[in-house]
């Protein structure tokens, strides 16, 4: 019958599956783990095996459950499925995300108990929550990047099951994490509205407990569900794990499929050293390679497979590939961020099919200025989710509140808004004195007259007073040097983030193309309503999925998928790999290291045709590293033909200098040098002896 399968996928789908492939569809029962490389054709067989299930070994579809990693994960493969299996196999299989399947159980044993819950995830009342105990704990406010990174933390100590006693043994960057996390747990057990709140979380710990003690609910679903089949296994955390494996009991059908090398959620909780131990849990298991890549051509997956080799902690896999050969990977440096941004939009220019091109990066940051461009140059983009934070990141506030202040120097509000962040050495205690002080009179007079402020204090205030009527006279991109420069705005942030152990580059990063974008705005009106502009541009691109728009995406959002062309942008030190994964691994300590290394790779695996990676030398006028992970791919890229030179770029020879590149004539570049005139060198000897180097590209 398995021979009629397959040639029923050869005939209808034009689908000839390889030897392994076949394995895996055919396993009928039993524990079986797939360790697949990207593109080895994961989904196809994850289907083809429910297919085969059903129509050869007469499995009813109610009896299938199929996971996988997010509901648009779990929404595609549905679809998928049915599109190609629709005609022969009648709906009921469960396609879900291991969270609603968790849901699920919750549900039915709190109404079988009477028990009252309210979900919070997803709804203001979870950050408001946190806020709430983050302030009554450490008596600051906390950022929206901060809060995302505590509710971040929360998740992992969950998915991992971590002893809420054992978390200072956890290297958590927030403060008070451990007390933050019970008060936490304790209110959303014992609150006013006498229900137990649940975040997304939270779901597992239930499931997990309820599958423990509720014998008849575990009964239930191990009888509906005999045959389990996880998606992106690689991805599952601990508590996820048992959930599964507590379902699978007693014949264990379970069949996960996994690339460990595309695990990136490890600081979520994710944890591929469980699916690594599989034979360990289950003697019997059986362990499948599927190493065959159909989706790039050689030049990409041979780089791919040796680069990421470069990993220590992984399944050893080789991937391989019958696809041919095509244009080389490309490597390109350029000055800065405007002219590598030149770049994308000349090259995008040129081409028709738009959906076939994707833009990836490490940060979100990086896709605002790409995001501005892409619409002033009337290209459509796609992007799943915007950068959101951005737009109201509090150095925005910050900045128009100086602003607004600046026209209403009365206002003791807004005084109290900005007086620590810039140099305006008036203390807590002088503001309360200005809220019961004549509110009809500038904050700087009321104090210069009160008779308690010393002299020079009084100087400095009333040359504050002049400053904010400059201040107000100033056009948006002045308004913003002005306050960073002249106010000191910058130099207080800096002091701000040492103490509160956040990232001044990235706060610097978020100023930078604040006051960029503000350069051609003549009114602060104007700027703010670019600002809304280029807002609701990108929060709207999400429609633009199914026309003919480039997807810009973080290379977390870009698993699963694929695209003709991909350019990976700001391939640079201390993005990618982060500074915390650099710092940790001078320390001895490889593993974010690694996990950087598997980001990367995921993004060079998205390529069918054509990848480049750029990067640049200057960031905000900063001189930046290149991506030591450039310097790993480049080792293995065919010589000569990967090399960024072309013609028009601008190059510096170690001993001739400058130069312009006039032509590329096979093996000889042809140079027309500042001050030696124009040279004939090999370009094999200029790799080899590392004397050339890209400095810019000249766009025609
Ligand atoms: N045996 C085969 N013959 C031809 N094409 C195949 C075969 N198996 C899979 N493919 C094709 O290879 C591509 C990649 O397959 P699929 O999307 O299932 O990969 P994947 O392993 O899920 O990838 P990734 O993990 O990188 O997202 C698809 O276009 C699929 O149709």
């Amino acid at each position: 019958m398995g021979v009629n399968f397959f040639n029923f996928l050869s005939k209808k789908f034009n689908l000839d599956l390889n030897e392994k492939q076949k394995e895996a569809v055919t396993h009928k029962d039993g524990p079986v783990l797939v360790l697949a490389s990207p593109g080895s054709g994961k989904t196809t067989v994850l289907n083809a095996r429910i297919a085969y299930l059903i129509l050869n070994c007469r499995i009813n579809p109610r009896n299938i459950l199929a996971i996988t990693f997010s509901k648009a994960a779990a929404r595609d493969m549905n679809d998928r499925f049915y599109s190609t299996y629709g005609n022969l196999i009648p709906n009921g299989i469960k396609f879900a995300t291991i969270h609603s399947f968790a849901y699920k159980i919750v549900r039915e044993y709190f109404y079988k108990n009477n028990i009252n819950y309210d979900i919070i995830e997803g709804k203001s009342i979870k950050k408001s929550l946190l806020k709430t105990i983050y302030n009554k704990i450490n008596s600051s406010n906390i950022n929206d990047d901060k809060l995302e990174e505590l509710s971040n933390a929360i998740g992992f100590v969950k998915n991992l099951m971590i002893n809420p006693n054992d978390i200072k043994s956890f290297n958590f960057q927030i403060k008070n994490f451990e007390k933050i996390f019970k008060l936490y747990e304790i209110y959303k057990r014992e609150n006013e509205f006498n229900k137990i709140l649940l975040d997304f979380d939270d779901m597992l710990v239930q499931a997990n407990n309820i599958l423990k003690k509720d014998r008849n609910i575990l009964n239930k679903y191990q009888r509906l569900f005999k045959y389990i089949l996880v998606d992106e296994a690689q991805d599952t955390s601990l508590i996820q794990n048992k959930i599964i494996e507590k379902v699978a009991l007693p014949e264990n059908n379970l069949f996960m499929v996994c690339d460990d090398d595309q695990s990136i959620f490890r600081f979520r909780g994710a944890d591929p050293d469980y699916l690594l131990d599989f034979r360990k849990r289950y003697k019997e298991a059986r362990i499948i390679f599927m190493q065959q890549n159909y989706r790039s051509t050689k030049n990409i997956v041979d780089v791919s497979n040796k680069f990421i080799q470069n990993n220590f902690k992984r399944y050893p896999k080789n991937m391989f590939t019958a696809n041919s050969r095509k244009s080389p990977i490309r490597i390109m440096r350029f000055l800065s961020d405007k002219e590598q941004i030149n770049y994308i939009v000349n090259s995008i220019k040129k081409e028709e099919d738009l959906r076939e091109i994707a833009i990836l990066y490490r940060n979100n940051i990086s896709s605002m200025r790409l995001a501005q461009r892409l619409y002033e140059e009337n290209i459509l983009f796609y992007m799943k989710d915007y950068y959101r934070n951005f737009f109201n990141h509090w150095v925005l506030n910050d900045i128009l509140n100086f602003i607004r202040f600046s026209y209403d120097d009365t206002n003791v509000n807004l005084l109290e808004s900005i007086y620590t962040k810039f140099n305006s050495y008036i203390s807590k205690k002088e503001l309360e004195y200005l809220k019961y002080q004549d509110k009809s009179k500038s904050v700087f007079d009321n104090l210069i007259n009160n008779p308690e402020v010393k002299s020079f204090k009084k100087r400095n205030l009333a040359k504050f007073k002049r400053d904010f009527e400059i201040l107000k006279t100033l056009k948006p991109v002045q308004a913003i040097r002005f306050i960073r420069n002249d106010l000191k705005y910058d130099k207080r942030l800096q002091e701000y983030c040492e103490i509160m152990g956040y990232s001044y580059d990235y706060i610097k990063n978020i100023l930078e193309i604040l006051e960029e974008f503000s350069v051609k705005a003549v009114t602060m009106q104007e700027y703010v309503d670019n600002l809304n502009n280029l807002r609701k541009i990108m929060h709207e691109s999400k429609n633009n999925k199914y026309k003919n728009a480039v997807t810009l995406s973080t290379l977390h959002s870009s698993k699963g998928l694929e695209f003709k062309k991909v350019y990976m942008i700001d391939l640079i030190e201390g993005q990618i790999p982060t500074l915390e994964s650099i710092r940790l691994s001078e320390l001895g300590n490889m593993d974010a290291l690694e996990e950087e290394r598997r980001l990367w790779y995921v993004g060079m695996t998205r390529a069918k045709e054509h990848l480049e990676l750029l990067t640049v030398e200057y960031k905000y006028n900063e001189s930046v590293m290149p991506s030591r992970f450039i310097g790993e791919v480049a080792e293995h890229v065919e010589k000569g033909n990967s090399l960024p030179y072309r013609v028009n770029s601008i190059v510096r020879h170690k001993k001739l200098g400058l130069g312009l590149v006039k032509s590329i004539n096979g093996e000889i570049i042809t140079i027309d040098f500042d001050d030696k005139g124009e040279k004939n060198l090999s370009i094999d000897m200029c790799i080899k002896r590392n004397l050339l180097e890209v400095i810019n590209y000249k766009v025609n």
